[in-house]
């Protein structure tokens, strides 16, 4: 079975468009002012609906407080918040239980510790973000760890890989981990922010062929 795709960090229609003509299934808008791919809630909305019933819509938000998050939520209607900081348990279950949106947890995976970790989050999320640590950002930075990692664990949450992923790696990286789900960023784009729609179709091609 192919593995699920998201690009993530869209910010216009075009690239939109040529993350669903690529055959994602997943898209990604990052709420976050000091990232180059965020976007205001407006224009969240607008991709949003752009997306409706086409493709997966995830909003990233990265230590969102109460009022904040149901602004978020109210003006985008996701389909999938991804919680990009460092949101216990307890918030991400609140909020799964709250809102009807599926909750999913973002963690940069430092060694074998951070994976045994991350079974505080069972029935607290729908969904596990494997990244790598965060840097100058939360996420988006581009880099990826160890894989052999994923690969060793005894997973009992639903996962997905990010970290790193270009078209060139995306085969090796599903290979080496079993991922259903792969995400990717910086590997689709021209500079930082900016997405490639052949970058993006190349990508997608190469998960789709793992
Ligand atoms: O992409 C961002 O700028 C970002 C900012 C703040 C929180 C999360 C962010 N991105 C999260 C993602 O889901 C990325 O797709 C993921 O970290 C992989 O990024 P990359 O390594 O660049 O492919």
């Amino acid at each position: 079975m192919q593995a699920e795709i998201k690009i993530c960090g869209l910010s216009t229609e075009e690239s939109v468009e040529a993350a669903i003509a690529a055959g994602a299934t997943h898209i990604g808008l990052v709420h976050f002012p000091p990232s180059p791919r965020h976007v205001d809630l407006a224009t969240a909305g607008r991709l949003r609906a752009l997306a409706r019933g086409r493709v997966k819509v995830a909003l990233l938000s990265v230590n969102a407080e109460v009022e904040a998050m149901s602004r978020m939520l109210e003006a985008v209607m996701p389909d999938v918040v991804q919680l990009h900081g460092s949101e216990t348990p307890e918030w991400a279950a609140l909020l799964r239980d709250k809102m009807p949106v599926e909750v999913w947890k973002a963690l940069g995976v430092k060694d074998a510790a951070t994976l045994e970790k991350s079974r505080r989050y069972e029935g607290a999320v729908d969904r596990l973000l494997f990244d790598a640590p965060a840097a100058a950002l939360p996420g988006g930075n581009g880099e990826a760890f160890d894989w052999r990692l994923l690969a060793e664990f005894d997973h009992t949450i639903p996962w997905g890989l990010a970290g790193g992923l270009t078209a060139d790696n995306v085969g090796a990286a599903i290979a080496a981990t079993g991922a259903k789900l792969v995400d990717t960023s910086s590997g689709v784009e021209r500079a930082p922010g900016v997405k490639d729609a052949a970058k993006i179709a190349a990508f997608c091609a190469a998960a789709h062929s793992a």
